[in-house]
């Protein structure tokens, strides 16, 4: 291969299974089968689990970079509706829709996740963001361009778990890094909403903690999982066991410059975000 083709080699590329995931082309032979079947199922299921994406030396990496970098993470007390703020002014004081959940994990926002690591490199691949817009068949589909949302590294200690929400940007890809020994179950449901409207039956009955009618399958570490995180409500079950179940969070969006408003990142990310964007804003008006 000659030297400027070497350099511009996709470094992401050393980190999939692309034997058993040909995302480099597409456009023929494997790759173009395998792109199919990845959205037949989104098509019919609204989501699309490939397991064991990652080699296993880059499934060690990555989770080692995790692990090294979390103790400098802080513990998030988030409290929000499903919704992340924007709850319909018509609903009943006391409907399930209106209710505030409180989950606590150990997080690391995009900026707290150094350039140069493998999750970076990874997630800042082209290759990965064009394989996961042709999943979703998306005309445009851009890594989300907000400092804080972007890539995330998601701790839940045992006893947590992750509260039902809808994300803030359509697409996203979940990436288990390390599994829990016991429950700490991505549990979702597929396109619980359109730009139209609810399934307001199925949310209740979820809201209620009935998860019969959801979506839940296994996943072991290395599983990356594709679903519309903004139109289907999601949670992560509460993790059992000694250690910590761990996901890095990647978004994508249709607008190429997405940003997620202040308020929502400060309900998130809390003092820390409230300080950054408050010292910002004094230094623009001072
Ligand atoms: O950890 C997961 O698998 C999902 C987390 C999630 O939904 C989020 O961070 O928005
Ligand atoms: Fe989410």
């Amino acid at each position: 291969m000659p030297e400027s083709h070497q350099t511009l080699r996709d470094r992401a590329l050393d980190l999939i299974d692309l034997d058993r995931y040909p995302i480099a082309d597409l456009e023929s032979g494997a790759g173009a089968v395998f792109l199919e079947q990845c959205q037949r199922h989104m098509d019919e299921h609204g989501w699309c689990n490939l397991a064991d994406f990652l080699r296993t030396e880059a499934l060690e990496q990555l989770n080692g970079e995790a692990n090294e970098l979390l103790p400098t993470a802080e513990t998030l007390h988030v409290k929000r509706n499903i919704y992340q703020g924007a709850i319909d002014p018509s609903l009943p004081d006391d409907d399930p829709r209106r209710k505030e959940f409180v989950h606590i994990a150990v997080q690391l926002a995009d900026d707290q996740i150094p350039v140069q690591s493998k999750l970076k490199q990874l997630y800042h691949s082209k290759i990965l963001t064009e394989f996961v817009r042709r999943v979703q068949r998306k005309d445009h589909l851009y890594r989300c361009a907000d400092e804080f949302q972007a890539l995330n590294v998601v701790a839940l200690h045992p006893e947590s778990w992750h509260a039902w929400h809808y994300d803030t940007t359509e697409c996203t890809v979940t990436l288990l890094l390390q599994a829990a020994e016991t429950g700490g179950e991505f549990t979702f449901l597929p396109n619980s909403r359109t730009d139209e409207g609810e399934d307001h039956e199925a949310v209740d009955r979820l809201l209620a903690g009935d998860m019969s009618h959801a979506q839940s399958f296994s996943r072991g570490a290395g599983a990356f999982t594709l679903f519309r995180g903004g139109y289907s409500l999601h949670g992560v079950t509460k993790v059992q066991g000694a250690q910590p179940r761990i996901s890095a969070i990647m978004t994508y969006d249709e607008q190429p410059n997405r940003v997620i408003e202040d308020d929502i990142n400060i309900r998130i990310y809390g003092k820390r975000v409230e300080t950054i964007l408050a010292s910002r804003n004094t230094a623009a008006t001072a």
